[in-house]
Order: C-alpha cells, then structure tokens, then sequence
C-alpha cells in the first residue's frame, strides 16, 4: 500500500481562515465586541463571541478561574486550546454512551451562532469530549466525578497556535445573558492572559509511592499468558496503577506546564471536574478528521528510548511486530465499512519518545459519507494498543481483572461545529486530587512476554509523568 500523502496534523488552513487584517488584542476592544454583540444576541440557542488575545502558554488563562469544569487539549504542533466553565453540558452512561454523546454532541454544537472579531484566531467553536475505557469503569474513586461519556460546550476556550491566538465567550441563551458577569469574567481570564506566570512552583514533596506489587504483576501477566495458550485471545493489554502522596496539595496546571517542558510529539490534555484532575501526554492520537478525511495510527510494541541500536532491534523484534500488526489490522477492519479508501505503508516506523520508542504505522483514510467523529470513535476504540485482540475477550478481561481505569486508555479530544475532530488515546497519564496522584500505565501482553520486561516498560512509559509530580526516579519512593 502507498505511504500516507499527509502526516497527523491537527490544524491546517481552511476556509474558516481570518482574511482581515490582524489587529492587536486588547482588553479595551475585546470588551467593546462582547457588549456590542451581546445586544444583537439570537433569542435561543448558543452565542459565541469570539476576541483576539495576547499569545501565551495555554494554560495561563485557566489560572483565572480557579473553579468549575476545565479542559486543555495541546498538541506539540498546531492550536492548543484551554476552556474553562460551561456553556452547556450532557453525560451518557453505560452501552448507549456512543449514541448518546453524539446526540448531545449534534444538538450543541448546532444550535451555535458564532460571531468573530477582527485579527482573532479564527477556529470554529469546540465541544470537548471525553470517555471511560470501558462502560461503567469511571465509577469508583477517584473517577467518581467524571462518568462514562462527558460532553462541554465551555463557557471561556482560549486558542492560539503560538503566534495568534482568541477567547471565546459562549453562552447559552435560553439561560439568560448576564451581561456585567460576563463582563467581569473577562476582566479576570484576559488578566491571567496578560500577567501568565511562566514558571511552575517547585514540584511537591513526594512522602509515599504506591505501586502495584511487582509479584502480582507476574501472576497477572502469567494468566494473561494463560488465557492467551487457552486460545481464548491473542494479546491483552496489561495496566497497572501507581499511587503518590505527596506533603501538600498538587496543582495541577503545574504539573502541565512541567509535562510540556519535554519536546516530542505528545498532546497535553487535562479534564478537571469536581476537585479531580485528569491529565498526561499522550504520544497516541485515535484518529483526526478533516471533512471526510481521516488520518489515523497504529502505535504499539515498545522498547527503552536509551537501548542500544534500540530502534533496530524493535524493528527486528517479532514479538512486537506481532503486537503492532494486531493494532494495524484493527483499525484497517474498522473504517473498512465507513470508508472508501484506507492505506498504510507495509512496514511500521520507530517513533522516538523521551523515555520509550514505538512502532507506528500512519493511516490514512477517507469516509465513504459524512461521518459524526462519535461513530468513528465507537468503530476504532478500543484498539488492540489499548484492548488486546480479540476485542471481545480481552475488554472483558480487563474490565474483571484490573482495578477501575477510568478515562485512562480512552478516547480525548474535541468536535467542532464544522464537524471536524481530534482525538487522542489517554496514556502516560494521571489524576490528581488534593496531595495525592493516581497512575497508569500498560502493555501489551502476547504468547513470549515476560513480567519483569513489561514490568520495566511500563515504569519507563510512567517516568514522565512521575517526573512532572517531582518523582526524579520510579519508585525511588515508597
Ligand atoms: C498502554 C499503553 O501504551 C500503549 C501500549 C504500547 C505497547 O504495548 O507497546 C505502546 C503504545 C501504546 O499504544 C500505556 O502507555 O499505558
């Protein structure tokens, strides 16, 4: 099959494009737009209200409003994007969560009148979306707060790709428009913007690390190994969970900002809900849409980023060809039925990241018809990368045998009101909740595995979040 014309890339130039010409942000006028727009407001649905903002790091304006719901989505390239508060909001539960994220999804985003001022970065506006691995897997602590299937309309999303950027205020009409509160919230998001402190605090003190006892890590692996010679599947991916204690409480946005200070190509998110926060950066996109074009990957079969010749060997590894072949066939037989065309190079590449190195395929595809991002989210997930292969038997597997994965291994991203789409897979991640940190992180499992090797992988596949929490060496503490 012929190579892939186009890379992942999460933004591109559109139609939607600013034509006019750039002025420069300022309070002054992004509160003169909002007050005149919000007189000629429509009597129902969703206004957004689009100004140019002054370029800083993403997670700047998040440090204004310190409550509510958050999300950040920030890939190495392109536009990143940080919302805060709610507009509108729908959760879904259980084997219905596909279907019922994308009808809340549909009914959001099409009822929005998007208004856009002069010079701003002009992105149509987003819904973000997040899901649990499995259904009724985000039930326990200390995924309580996050359901299922959860679908944000923000109230403030700000966007830049670095060298212009926007805020937006959407509002739900039918609510009411409070014109001095969304006036006042301005005020404090554009201020946050201005002032962005830069530098992180000092990370925290870690005092406890709980991680999963490494002989129950064996006999995990060894029943997987098990099943696998039953015949009952052929790979099952094995993940495990680290818990950190640290003397005071974690902030978040810190350990974010700590998390980008790695170059690679990784995508930063973050979902705050409730006083949980659940973040990481992922090296694994599930797929990225652009109209009927979908641009996808295989990534899967891991060695350490300092083996020697390590790349090489992964290459020539037959093991790990095996576990990637799984997920390249997966994801071909999925969008087989949804389009009219899907291509891949024959032979996987190494993607080099700062702890670990992954074969990875690109996929490129195009849908046969107009396809909502949600239908192609319940074709593809989850991925033998994630899952294990066949999908029937190694979810059930997971799901009875592991603890709770929440939103770990699960689809991330955002919807735009053009009907285009991101998402990541969310590994090499975390939650954190007051001055505690719960981790995960897994690996493959087929016939020749070994427990002290996926063991070591999946510490390494760890180590950057462990680091971004101040952790300089995996279970250094315990
Ligand atoms: C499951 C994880 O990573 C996945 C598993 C991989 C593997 O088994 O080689 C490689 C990349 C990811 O698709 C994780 O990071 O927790």
């Amino acid at each position: 099959m012929s190579a892939p014309a186009h890379a992942l890339r999460n933004d591109e130039p559109s139609s939607y494009a600013e034509t006019r010409a750039p002025r420069v942000a300022s309070i002054d006028s992004a509160r003169a737009f909002v007050r005149a727009t919000l007189l000629e407001a429509p009597r129902e649905g969703v206004l957004a209200i689009t100004v140019p903002a002054p370029v800083t790091p993403v997670e700047a304006p998040l440090r204004a409003l310190r409550k509510g719901t958050t999300w950040v989505f920030a890939p190495s390239e392109g536009v990143s994007v940080a919302a805060i508060g709610v507009a509108r909001e729908a959760r879904a539960s259980g084997e219905a969560r596909f279907v019922e994220a994308r009808a809340a999804c549909e009914a959001m985003l099409g009822q929005v009148v998007h208004r856009v001022d002069a010079g701003a970065l002009a992105i149509p506006v987003r819904a973000f979306v997040g899901f649990a691995f499995a259904a009724g897997t985000a039930c326990a602590a200390p995924w309580e707060s996050f359901g299922d299937a959860r679908v944000t309309l923000p109230r403030w999303t700000y966007a830049s790709d670095g060298a212009r950027a926007s805020l937006t205020l959407a509002i739900d009409v039918g609510r009411g428009m409070d014109e001095r509160l969304a006036l006042a919230e301005l005020e404090a998001v554009y201020g946050a913007i201005e002032t962005a402190r830069r530098q992180p605090s000092d990370a925290a003190t870690i005092v406890r690390a709980d991680h999963l006892d490494a002989a129950r890590w064996a006999r995990s692996i060894e029943a997987i190994r098990s099943a696998i010679e039953r015949g009952d599947a052929r790979k099952i991916v094995a993940a495990r969970r680290s818990v950190i204690t640290t003397a005071s409480d974690i902030e978040p946005l810190d350990v974010l900002t700590r998390l980008g200070e790695t170059r690679g190509p990784t995508t930063r998110f973050m979902a705050r809900v409730g006083s949980a926060t659940f973040l990481g950066a992922t090296p694994e996109h599930l797929f990225v849409q652009r109209g009927t074009r979908i641009a996808t990957e295989a990534l899967a079969g891991s060695i350490a980023a300092d083996a020697e010749r390590g790349g090489e060997r992964l290459v020539a590894s037959a093991k790990d060809r095996e576990e990637h072949a799984y997920v390249v066939r997966h994801i071909v037989e999925r969008l087989a039925p949804l389009c009219a065309r899907v291509a891949h190079p024959d032979a996987p590449q190494v993607r080099r990241l700062s702890t670990v190195m992954h074969l990875r395929t690109p996929i490129e595809a195009e849908l046969a018809r107009p396809t909502h991002p949600i239908d192609v989210i319940a074709a593809l997930h989850p991925t033998p990368a994630v899952g294990g292969t066949p999908v029937e038997h190694a979810v059930p597997w997971i799901v009875q045998h592991e603890t709770e994965r929440g939103w770990y291994g699960a689809p991330f991203g955002w919807i735009d009101a053009r009907g285009d789409a991101e998402f990541v897979v969310a590994l090499r991640c975390g939650v954190i909740q007051g001055a505690r940190a719960w981790l995960w992180a897994g690996g493959g499992i087929v016939e020749g595995s070994d427990p002290q090797a996926e063991w070591d992988e999946t510490a390494l596949k760890m180590r950057p979040m462990l680091r971004a929490l101040g952790c300089r060496e995996n279970g250094a503490v315990r």
